[in-house]
């Protein structure tokens, strides 16, 4: 078992990771202090099936929880303010009340959600994040929690942590090969940002699946901690949290233009070629690190170059770009293999270096 603590102003938390961690679940919300309350199990449909989600549930209404589930349509689309609606109305037809429990049981879209329900719902409630997909590594931890609005990703949500995260890497037995990817690329994000080791393993024996999972807790617990690390230092973003958006500012935009046709890994890997690319073609970033950059992400199976020839639109999506600020657009460059860099960016150097990496151009 891995143990990551999270500090938080409200509240730290701990990041539980381990080959069978879904059996503690009873226990750990026991030492919570949430005994005896209702536990709504927020997840999606496709989640909702997972012989995974089965036993969480069962064992939970084995110890005379008082549990029940709300589950929506799997994927980002449903990510929305209507779906959050949705289950406001559903733990109010449950009787559920202040004191009791939301455990977000999926990806980071039901981690996202859930958490931006629990976030809000009576003012907020406390909730657990069981993170069923690898990508949700990442989005388990930090409290980042949101929806997105037509006009772009996550731009409605709050900073609002959860009381643990238990992360059972048996969950991610079931996740197809393109799930897998677009985790890793959140994996591979986190050695870019502060693990050149990992990056070197990850070159040398590409992560293709989840082999033995008592042994892949090592490989995960080594990008959660890149993040814990980040969050820990500046949980509200005011500055340092944001090289965790490393390849997020093109990724989220294209993201959003592919109607989430891409997953948010394969948009991010798109998104860490280009801001990589913007970093060789200004000096920051030695080009041979760009190249070693889109490599490994081609090796995991994951997109380089931006399928959609429509610049304009993806540069107009970038607008709306949380980060920016009124002295013009704010990106989170890779400086080197191991460090990223905050910057500010002109919109014909993005025009460019996506040009480039769609005619497969990578330095
Ligand atoms: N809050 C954050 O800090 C943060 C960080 C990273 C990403 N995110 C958000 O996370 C979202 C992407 O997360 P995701 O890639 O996990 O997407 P997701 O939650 O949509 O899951 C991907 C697919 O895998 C299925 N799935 C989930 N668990 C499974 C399992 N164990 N076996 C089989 N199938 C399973 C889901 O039903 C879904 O169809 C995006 O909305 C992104 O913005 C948030
Ligand atoms: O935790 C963070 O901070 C991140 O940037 C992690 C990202 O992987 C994640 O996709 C996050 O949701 C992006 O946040 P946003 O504020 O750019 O929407
Ligand atoms: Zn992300």
């Amino acid at each position: 078992m891995i143990r990551l603590d999270v500090r938080s102003a409200q509240g730290a938390y701990p990041v539980l990771v381990d080959a069978g961690a879904r059996r503690l679940l009873p226990g750990l919300l026991q030492e919570l202090g949430l005994a005896d309350r209702k536990v709504a199990v927020i997840t999606d449909e496709m989640v909702q099936k997972t012989a995974f989600a089965r036993e969480l549930v069962d064992a939970l209404a084995k110890v005379g929880r008082g549990v029940f589930e709300l589950a929506f349509p799997a994927g980002d689309a449903h990510k929305n303010l209507g779906t959050a609606v949705q289950i406001y109305h559903g733990l109010l037809r449950h009787g559920f009340r202040r004191g009791d429990v939301i455990l977000a049981v999926g990806g980071g879209v039901v981690g996202d959600l859930a958490g931006f329900v629990a976030a809000t719902y009576m003012r907020g409630v406390p909730y657990v994040q069981v993170p069923t997909t690898l990508l949700a590594h990442d989005s388990a931890i930090g409290g980042k929690v949101g929806v997105n609005l037509e006009e772009g990703k996550n731009l409605v949500g709050a900073f609002y942590p959860p009381r643990a995260v238990l992360f059972d890497t048996e969950a991610l037995s079931t996740l197809d090969s393109r799930q897998w990817s677009n985790g890793m690329a959140e994996v591979i994000k986190h050695a870019i940002i502060a693990d050149i080791i990992l990056f070197d393993q990850l070159e040398t024996n590409p992560v293709a699946g989840l082999g033995d999972p008592a042994e892949f807790v090592d490989v995960l617990a080594r990008a959660m901690r890149v993040k814990v690390d980040v969050v820990n230092q500046d949980e509200r973003e005011t500055g340092l949290r944001q090289v965790l958006n490393v390849g997020h500012t093109v990724g989220h935009a294209v993201e959003q233009y592919s109607g989430y046709s891409l997953g948010h890994g394969e948009a991010v890997a798109i998104g860490l070629v280009v801001e990589a690319i913007i970093a060789a073609r200004r000096g920051c970033l030695p080009e041979v690190d760009a190249a070693r950059i889109a490599a490994v992400l081609a090796r995991h199976a994951l997109p380089t170059r931006p399928p959609y020839p429509d610049v304009d639109a993806v540069l107009r999506l970038i607008e709306v770009d949380k980060k920016h600020t009124h002295d013009g657009w704010t990106f989170a460059l890779p400086a080197a293999i191991g460090r990223v860099e905050i910057c500010k960016v002109q919109p014909d150097e993005v025009r460019q270096a996506y040009e480039e990496a769609r005619e497969g151009h990578h330095p």
